[in-house]
């Protein structure tokens, strides 16, 4: 039965896609390696997709998102749905469209991917539309209408869902060889077409409604954006015989774009209504509500895995309910951002595990929620009695605050967050100690995380392997990275990091404080997942946790090697974080343990520590008002990891995927003495930057663009850093690649890091003559 228009339900905006094991990662890469077929592919992901809806419906879901299953990427499928296909594309798109689609987002030998960057402030990242005043868009229905009929042949009632044109605009950059300055807004009036012939496609087969995710409008935007975001909303919702149409916004409040929205002729709005963007429920308010509209109203945090305060989502939904026509409940944003399924976790104190909702058990809150809308709190008696425990039993659990922990944060003083020395003194004390070349060349820390290592830590955690078996598996993978870099001919050394499963869960799992996760599996991007730890007590570090092994790869060389870190700011990025607590005060404590560390580091002998903060950029509040308070603490947190040590400690950091414009002065702020960021897919951009803003210290903008398994040639390295040459001088200019290896293969890194230690060794005879 068909449920009534104005009965409160429960809807997402998107699920995870993986598969509970996984099963599309390894049936794309299959794929990839010729194991599977594109059928066999194709079976499997709509497998998954029938499972996902499955899932919802069985749990109480009444219209399912069809649309945001992907074989890749929502935003690279939106590229293909409106026709943006990269020139340097198209012959392999015409050919083969699955082949084609993923030379766009990896790349071939011979054809760039398209950049990659980070999906707003996620640990998600989409592949940049690449967009210029030649672009023809061209609607491409397949794939939403093909997802949309599959659902409704299983019997689902099901809404589509695309990235909306404002968003996909927003998001796009200017093609290469097009004028940097062009603006892929400019192109709104040609694309709103070819989103209206999308509507009619999805109409024609059966759409009732459409959900147009605009995650963009919570950001600041100009009253010119604003004005397109109305024209393309008033357009779109004049177009007759068209689905009703959903607006989506999440991760912050819509502010300015709440009014536009809400007077568009436009049939419902998705608001999200956690954390920072809770201020919707005023705005909503002040703007006269949405009379005779729907509102799917975000109210479960679909981002982080704390279980919801049902009772307080209640009153806020009880407000709602007087301000809309329609009020549905529904996570703030899609369910991709976090794994599936809190109950598989069966290492965890079971206790503990009550704390925690993955997609399934949100899923399952907001179906409650909808039903205590529906039927009165009464009929929801048991699920919020059982709720209410389960929130008083985190509240006052031990875990939570550690004394000595607390005592030591509040101690700290702005001098512990100093280097005592300036910094020309640390460089030439620094350059005394480690005596380096002109264009000093490295990597960033991690070598091939290969089949056989990662089989060597499933077979530790099956028992196939015990302990001392292991640590002798990742000793010889140490001695055969330290041996290549030595015979290649690199200046500062990594041990390869190969004793990691991931840069952040590696720390996490030997701090106290963390919880581990074994299948709470999330998309990093393509086929590459993480399993966010989830940061639930006060943290400290009971032991040492890295210095073992960089004695042990020191010992093996004269050359320095790197101590190796994720920093504090990154340590939280790419964790589930308290909610309990300021995000300032858990990054205070990450950044005392790991300062431990650092110190540690130092007495073992390491003249260089390098601290990963790949995410500094990414965390930077939406919205601009949020940004000094979060740069503050965030610089603040990697000061306080860094400064311990002496003048002659070089402090290196990292940074990769980022849109570093905006966070110049945090940069600087790091006070680190050498910087190495991603700059190869971006032409070196980050260094004129650097240098626009009179960045004072060492920095390697990336030669070697290591998302690709493309080998750069040795011509194509030394164009990059003769163009990092024309930003940074020789003297502060450092090689290395975009970020770490552990995702390529060894064949690929060796030719690859051949090539750019002959690049820089080429660049440096040319200075000297
Ligand atoms: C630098 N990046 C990172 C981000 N976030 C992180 N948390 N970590 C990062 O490094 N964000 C931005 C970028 C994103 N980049 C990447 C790059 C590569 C990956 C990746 O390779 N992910 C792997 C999984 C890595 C891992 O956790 N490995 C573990 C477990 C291996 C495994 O799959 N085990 C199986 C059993 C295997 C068996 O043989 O039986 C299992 O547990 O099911 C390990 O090495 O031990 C991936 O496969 O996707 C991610 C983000
Ligand atoms: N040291 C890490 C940084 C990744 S951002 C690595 O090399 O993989
Ligand atoms: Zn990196």
């Amino acid at each position: 039965m068909s449920p009534s228009s104005t009965t409160p339900q429960a809807t997402v905006h998107g699920s995870p896609r993986q598969g509970p094991d996984r099963e599309l990662k390894k049936a794309v890469e299959g794929y990839w390696a010729g194991r599977v077929t594109a059928d066999g592919l194709h079976a499997t992901a709509a497998g998954l997709r029938r499972d996902t809806w499955r899932r919802l419906a069985d749990a109480g879901v009444t219209e399912v998102p069809t649309g945001d299953f992907s074989l890749y990427d929502h935003v690279l499928d939106t590229t293909v749905a409106v026709g943006a296909i990269p020139a340097r594309h198209r012959a392999a798109v015409d050919a083969d469209p699955l082949d084609g689609y993923f030379a766009m987002a990896r790349g071939t030998q011979d054809v760039a991917p398209l950049e990659m960057t980070k999906w707003f402030d996620t640990n998600y990242h989409y592949l940049v539309p690449e967009l210029g005043p030649d672009t023809v868009f061209a609607a491409n229905p397949a794939k939403p209408v093909g997802e949309l009929r599959e659902a409704l042949a299983l019997g689902h009632r099901a809404r589509p869902v695309l990235v909306g044109p404002l968003t996909y605009l927003l998001l796009a950059k200017p093609a290469p060889g097009v004028d940097p300055g062009f603006q892929p807004l400019t192109l709104l009036d040609r694309l709103l077409p070819v989103y209206a012939e999308l509507l009619a496609g999805l109409r024609a087969a059966g759409a009732d409604w459409v959900q147009l995710d605009e995650p963009a409008l919570v950001q600041d935007r100009t009253p010119a954006e604003l004005n397109a975001a109305a024209r393309a909303y008033r357009d779109l919702g004049a177009l007759t015989g068209r689905p009703r149409i959903l607006v989506a916004t999440y991760f912050d409040r819509a502010g300015a774009a709440l009014p536009v929205l809400a007077k568009a002729p436009v049939e419902g709005l998705g608001l999200d209504f956690t954390g920072p963007a809770a201020g919707n429920l005023d705005d909503l308010a002040a703007v006269g509500g949405l009379p005779g509209k729907r509102l799917v109203a975000g109210v479960v945090d679909g981002r982080n895995i704390w279980i919801n305060d049902l009772e307080k989502s209640l009153a806020t939904l009880a407000t709602l309910l007087g301000l809309a026509g329609q009020v549905d409940v529904a996570p703030s944003c899609s369910l991709l951002h976090v794994p599936l399924d809190a109950t598989r976790e069966r290492d965890l104190d079971p206790q503990i595990a009550r704390w925690l909702a993955f997609a399934r058990q949100k899923t399952a809150e907001i179906t409650t929620l909808a039903r205590g809308l529906r039927e009165g709190t009464p009929a929801i008696g048991a699920e919020l009695a059982a709720n209410r425990a389960d929130l008083a039993s985190r509240a006052a659990s031990a875990l939570t605050h550690d004394p000595a922990v607390r005592a030591r944060a509040a101690a700290t003083t702005a001098e512990d967050a100093r280097r005592p020395q300036a910094y020309p003194d640390r460089a030439r004390a620094q350059q005394a100690r480690l005596k380096l070349p002109l264009l000093p060349t490295t990597t960033i820390g991690s070598f091939p995380q290969t089949t056989e290592l990662r089989a060597a830590r499933a077979g530790l955690r099956a028992g196939r392997l015990d302990p001392a078996g292991y640590r002798e598996r990742m000793a010889a993978e140490v001695r055969e990275v330290i041996a290549y870099q030595e015979k290649a001919g690199l200046d500062v050394l990594v041990h390869g990091e190969p004793e990691r499963n991931d840069m952040v869960q590696y720390f996490a799992e030997q701090l106290t404080g963390y919880l581990a996760t074994r299948h709470g599996w999330v998309q990093s991007y393509g086929t590459r997942y993480v399993r966010p730890p989830v940061l639930a007590g006060d943290v400290s570090r009971p032991r040492p946790m890295t210095v073992d092994w960089f004695r042990y790869a020191q010992d093996l060389t004269d050359r320095p090697v790197k101590g190796m870190l994720t920093g504090p700011v990154t340590m939280l990025a790419w964790s589930f974080v308290r909610d309990d607590q300021p995000l300032a005060e858990t990054a205070r404590q990450v950044a005392l343990a790991l300062r431990d560390e650092v110190t540690d580091l130092e007495a073992a002998g390491a003249a260089v520590v390098q601290v990963d903060e790949p995410a500094l950029r990414e965390t930077l509040p939406l919205r601009a008002a949020g940004r000094p308070g979060y740069l503050a603490w965030a610089t603040e947190a990697f000061r306080l990891t860094t400064s311990g040590v002496r003048a002659d400690t070089q402090v290196h950091t990292h940074m990769c995927y980022a849109e570093f414009g905006e966070i110049m002065t945090a940069i600087e702020e790091l006070d680190a003495d050498v910087i190495s960021l991603e700059a190869a897919r971006s032409h070196m951009r980050v260094a004129h930057e650097l240098a626009a803003a009179g960045y004072p210290r060492e920095v390697g903008p990336g030669v070697y663009d290591i998302h690709s398994p493309r080998v750069p040639s040795t011509g194509e390295a030394v164009a990059l850093l003769r163009e990092g040459l024309a930003a940074i001088p020789a003297e502060r200019l450092w090689v290395n690649p975009d970020c770490g290896l552990k995702t390529r293969g060894w064949a690929e890194t060796r030719a690859s890091l051949d090539h750019l230690v002959e690049a820089a060794r080429l660049v440096r005879a040319e200075l000297a003559g």
